[in-house]
């Protein structure tokens, strides 16, 4: 059994005068891939914001490497090596693929800056960010923009990976690229935090699962248990995977 990286505990969201999150718990263990699950509206992206400090737990507390991070502001989240690829993935379309890379690289002035060893495990891993490196990544297809998001991502060595539906609107072959990149990513070590609608894509790579339903969480486990328990989807998720 893995230890947390990452915990939440009674987390309460407001938004305005909206109570969004309810209490959420649930576990990141170190080194796994974990899986938010639930239908549209669950409150799975604002659980992400709220962890990254975008928006402000109201009640709760959120530990991130044995440190209470619930009051940090989002800068000094990431500054501990946690990265977040919301679903809009934040790429600047005006600027090149390389231009995107070096803006998400700390300290790094010009492409020479670079880790390179980490450029070419990145290029390894996503072909198109170096296909169209001098490119405007505004002309990327949808797919290759996600890419290209989660490979700022991971520019600098990372403790934790958190990418909100890394897969939408992606056709299968993409999909399928993107599995084989985070398997290699999982096998790299860094531990990660996904939100996914797609289930085999969530079957393929999940760990750990937590199933939000109606600003909180409504079941933990491991993706496998899940798999195996169409009753236990259903009711849960209204498919079956
Ligand atoms: N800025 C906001 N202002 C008001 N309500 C919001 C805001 N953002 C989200 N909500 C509401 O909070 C609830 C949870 O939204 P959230 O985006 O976290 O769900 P989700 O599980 O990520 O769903 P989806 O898969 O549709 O993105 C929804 O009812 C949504 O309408």
């Amino acid at each position: 059994m893995s230890d947390a990286l990452l915990t939440l505990e009674g987390v309460h969201t407001h938004i305005g005068a909206y109570h969004i999150l309810h209490g959420v718990d649930f576990v990141v263990p170190r080194g796994q891939l974990t899986l938010l699950l639930g239908r549209n509206g669950a409150g799975k992206t604002t659980t992400l914001r709220t962890v990254m400090g975008l928006w402000r737990a109201s009640a709760g507390r959120i530990t991130f490497d044995g440190r209470d991070i619930t009051r940090l502001d989002t800068q000094k989240i990431a500054s501990l090596d946690v990265a977040y690829v919301p679903e809009n993935m934040g790429i600047f379309a005006d600027l090149t693929v390389k231009e995107n890379m070096l803006l998400a690289a700390r300290g790094a002035r010009t492409a020479a800056h670079m880790d390179r060893q980490r450029l070419q495990w990145i290029f390894h891993l996503f072909p198109a960010v170096e296909k169209f490196w001098n490119h405007p990544a505004g002309k990327l297809s949808g797919g290759q923009k996600q890419m290209l998001a989660v490979a700022r991502a991971i520019v600098e060595p990372r403790q934790l990976l958190i990418v909100d539906e890394p897969s939408k609107g992606l056709a299968p072959a993409i999909i399928n690229n993107m599995i084989d990149a985070f398997q290699q990513l999982k096998a790299s070590g860094v531990t990660i935090l996904l939100v996914e609608q797609n289930i085999n894509f969530a079957k393929r790579l999940g760990d750990t699962v937590a199933v939000m339903d109606n600003g909180a969480v409504a079941h933990t486990g491991t993706m496998r248990a899940l798999a195996e328990d169409e009753a236990l989807q259903r009711s849960l998720l209204g498919l079956a995977i």
